[in-house]
């Protein structure tokens, strides 16, 4: 049965629209628009998720983040269905995921833990999946290479380390090539080199314009590239904007020195009305004064400054603070 051409294809074949994505210059934000409407989903009595909105892309690089247990996978859940949803909805392009005809093709999700027959090879695990879309082999054998699998394709799945069925899983999201990718904590069990690989993926695939929506750590160390920040805490949005914008926004300009008269130098600027924070390796976490006015005053009295630098907080350091209220 041939493959009907979603709508993101936006008036090219399959194969067209492949190669335009895999050229990367010539297409901008293929991805579609994903809307989430007052998703809020309950766990027995208790909600994971409550009344959460929010709009992504077209395309882009996008992080869902929050402290344990905030409910970023219940939220990737409700919104492909695996989770119902008690009220709200999320629309992709303006329709549900459960209303794709083929939704491999059209939203790649990666659920951890990702699913595999412990006695299929990987390679027929992704076969299997992609036969139910009418997706050819060798599509099977490009994600293979794309996720660095191909010398254990011939593996059965249940001897697979935790990074290795990370990737599968990831194999799996990429198959139908889909313009939208949902993907729980994706550097789950992967080292260091696999998490480079990944960040590296991740920003392949939005500069090819796929809107690609991310939870977890990845998001901290991905923040310059991301395009949109959804925080969430205990079910709720805490911020919701671009992500530098986010930071600065939620950060207290602060500055950070290392004096040789660390005593001196707190009393000083305690003097000038800054809050002043002496750390245990002798640096001044100081805020409410620059850090030219920081070095003026130290000169004048004499203080060396041997380091004298803007504190710039982490993503984390921000969702924390705002999960607690601050
Ligand atoms: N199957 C379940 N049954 C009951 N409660 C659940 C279930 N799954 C999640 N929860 C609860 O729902 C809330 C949100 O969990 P969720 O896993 O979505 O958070 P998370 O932000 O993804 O956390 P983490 O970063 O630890 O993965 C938590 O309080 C969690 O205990």
């Amino acid at each position: 049965m041939p493959t009907p051409t979603p709508a993101w294809y936006r008036g090219t074949t399959p194969d067209e629209h492949r190669g335009r994505l895999a050229g990367g210059s010539a297409v901008r934000n293929v991805g579609p628009v994903i809307e989430v409407h007052g998703l809020t989903g309950r766990y027995g009595g208790v909600s994971a998720v409550r009344n959460v909105s929010f709009r992504l892309g077209p395309g882009g690089l996008h992080g869902i983040v929050g402290p344990a247990g905030a409910g970023k996978s219940t939220m990737l859940r409700l919104m492909v269905g695996l989770d119902r949803a008690a009220s709200g909805r999320c629309l992709f392009d303006g329709r549900s995921y459960r209303d794709l005809a083929y939704p491999l093709r059209e939203v790649g999700i990666l659920l951890a833990p990702p699913p595999a027959h412990p006695g299929r090879t990987g390679r027929d695990h992704l076969r299997i999946l992609a036969r139910t879309h009418g997706i050819p082999d060798r599509r099977t054998d490009e994600v293979l290479e794309m996720t660095g699998l191909a010398d254990v394709a011939r593996l059965r799945a249940g001897v697979y380390s935790s990074g290795l069925r990370q990737r599968l899983g990831l194999a799996g999201a990429l198959l139908g090539d889909p313009p939208a990718l949902l993907l729980d904590d994706p550097a789950a069990g992967l080292d260091p080199d696999g998490v480079a690989w990944l960040r590296a993926l991740l920003r392949t695939l939005a500069r090819e314009g796929r809107a690609v929506l991310v939870t977890g750590r990845l998001t901290g160390e991905l923040a310059g590239d991301i395009d949109r920040l959804v925080i969430l805490g205990r079910g709720r949005v805490l911020a919701d904007a671009p992500a530098a914008e986010v930071i600065s926004r939620n950060t207290v300009p602060a500055v950070r020195v290392r004096p040789d008269r660390p005593d001196d130098l707190e009393k000083l600027l305690r003097g000038h009305g800054a809050a002043v924070a002496l750390r245990p390796d002798g640096r001044l976490e100081i805020t409410g004064l620059t850090s030219a006015d920081v070095a003026g005053l130290a000169v004048r009295a004499g203080i060396l400054l041997i380091e004298n630098a803007p504190v710039h907080a982490s993503l984390e350091d921000v969702y924390l603070a705002l999960a607690r209220g601050r």
